[in-house]
């Protein structure tokens, strides 16, 4: 194939189009000859963007709104129903408020996968989920819209410097029942055994996707990188299987098309394993199969890897990617490993008397009419205090996980301060459709001043003292909130 049709969505001149082509040469014998030509062809094409709704804060019939708004022309990902491929657009999804509040993520289509795999029966039953290699958590967002937000995930990744994008992402998002760790998800299957419902092992790997974007640049590999990243991909995986409980799925998912580093690294779990483990049919949940390599041209893998997923780019119009729903059957009887311990003292949080609580209670009643004390049972979560914060968190992390040491949990709802409770702006972006009180509609100079980071003066003297909702669009959509007093409405969000 001529260098140029291959395709380089960025457009950057080398080494992208050098790992590119390397690529192409190497699992272009692994392509039924049949749909070379399909592919060279899919290879010329820039890819679509894509987005995933946010469940918690928008619904179906609200993505056809934005899509009038926008000018988008919308198509549902296959395999995701909550995933939309924007084919033309006015203006980039990547540029709207709604976007800036989270109400939806911009996600490559085949990214989308992975989670889309599991049970959904299991997955609405309040369960309890590893995010192993999590950062930035684009999948740990897609893992939270599924559980409901009713379950509970450890979002792990081994990175520190990767967990401040895991925060921001998971804070936008309005996610409640989750925490986050900063482990080698290599410990997990020894400190944790038979333990979680779901396992989500995204692992690093190579990124040969034989699509070259910017948040999966191709570079290019050596095959001794390839072999460490194998193993690396083999232990994080051996020690996921440990960790999931019997009944339990996982999926293991990489954004490359390298055998070695997919087929090859599932196979090898399987055969050591034998019959405890076993790769599910996911070609089910596809409108039509992608199975996963029989061979890597040196070795026979197990007949059920056909099950698992090889996203070739032309199959459905995406980057190259690979996953491989795994089910276990049986424990392996392991014994727990003592884990790391922290002071629940040391997290800074301590319990809130109930004077506090009722206070915070009828402050959310009287300025917005919303009902704090359901929302807490729905999720299942209490406030606590950190000084002057008030923060929601998971009844189960407490009383399961709050001795190990974490990066940050639950969701930040309110700060108390001398001017009274302020709540969060992250907390009323998520639950903005049940507060009816103390909405203000701004005009369109309003909100281009407001977005600027500005004070608005308040004319409106029907306006109560306090926190108030911003809207635009006839009321549907909520901008930021602001503080009324002395006659202006302060930007809280500068
Ligand atoms: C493919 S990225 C994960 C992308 C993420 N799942 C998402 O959807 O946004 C792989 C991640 O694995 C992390 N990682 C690498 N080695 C690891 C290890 N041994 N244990 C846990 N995480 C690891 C990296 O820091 C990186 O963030």
């Amino acid at each position: 194939m001529a260098k140029k049709q291959l395709r380089n969505n960025q457009d950057h001149e080398n080494p992208r189009q050098d790992a590119l082509d390397a690529a192409w040469e190497k699992f272009r014998p692994f392509i039924p000859e049949a749909e070379l030509s399909a592919m060279e062809s899919a290879l010329s094409k820039p890819l679509d963007r894509a987005f995933r709704l946010n469940p918690l804060k928008l619904d179906r019939q609200e993505v056809e709104i934005l899509a009038k708004r926008y000018g988008w022309t919308l198509e549902q990902v296959p395999f995701c129903p909550d995933g939309f491929r924007v084919r033309t657009y006015q203006t980039s999804p990547s540029l709207t408020r709604e976007h800036q509040i989270g109400q939806y993520y911009i996600q490559d289509t085949a990214s989308m996968l992975p989670v889309s795999l599991f049970d959904t029966r299991l997955m609405e039953s309040r369960p309890l989920i590893l995010d192993m290699a999590a950062s930035p958590g684009g999948k740990t967002t897609h893992l939270v819209a599924r559980s409901l937000d009713q379950g509970l995930i450890m979002a792990n990744d081994s990175s520190l410097s990767r967990i401040s994008a895991l925060k921001t992402v998971l804070k936008n998002w309005g996610s409640l029942n989750h925490f986050i760790t900063n482990f080698p998800g290599e410990n997990f299957g020894l400190w944790y055994p038979d333990t979680f419902d779901f396992i989500l092992l995204d692992a690093p790997c190579s990124m040969q996707s034989l699509v070259s974007i910017d948040s999966h640049p191709m570079r290019p590999i050596t095959e001794r990188e390839e072999k460490a990243l194998a193993q690396r991909q083999t232990a994080l995986l051996d020690s996921a299987i440990h960790a999931l409980k019997p009944g339990g799925q996982l999926v293991y998912s990489t954004c490359t098309l390298s055998p070695y580093e997919d087929e090859a690294v599932v196979n090898q779990i399987l055969q050591k394993y034998g019959s405890k483990i076993s790769v599910a049919n996911a070609q089910e949940k596809l409108p039509y199969p992608a199975p996963g390599l029989t061979t890597d041209g040196i070795q026979t893998f197990d007949p059920s890897l056909t099950g698992s997923i090889r996203l070739w780019p032309h199959r459905y119009e995406t980057a190259g990617f690979f996953a491989a729903l795994i089910c276990k059957q049986d424990s392996f009887g392991d014994q727990r490993s003592e884990t790391p311990f922290r002071s629940w003292e040391k997290s800074g949080f301590t319990e809130m008397n109930v004077a506090t609580q009722e206070k915070i209670d009828t402050f959310f009643k009287e300025q917005f009419g919303f009902l704090l004390k359901p929302v807490l049972e729905k999720y299942d979560c209490s406030l606590w205090q950190r000084e002057n914060e008030v923060w929601a968190l998971s009844n189960r992390y407490f009383t399961e996980f709050s001795s190990l040491p974490c990066k940050s949990a639950g969701m930040k709802i309110a700060s108390l301060t001398v001017s009274g409770l302020i709540p969060d702006n992250d907390w009323i972006s998520r639950f903005f459709k049940e507060m009816k009180k103390n909405r203000f509609l701004l005009d369109e100079t309003q909100t281009a001043r407001w977005l600027h980071g500005e004070d608005l003066p308040s004319a409106d003297g029907n306006l109560s003292k306090g926190t108030i909702l911003l809207m635009v669009d006839a009321c549907e959509t909520y901008l930021g909130c602001g503080f009324v007093s002395a006659g202006r409405i302060r930007n809280l969000s500068k």
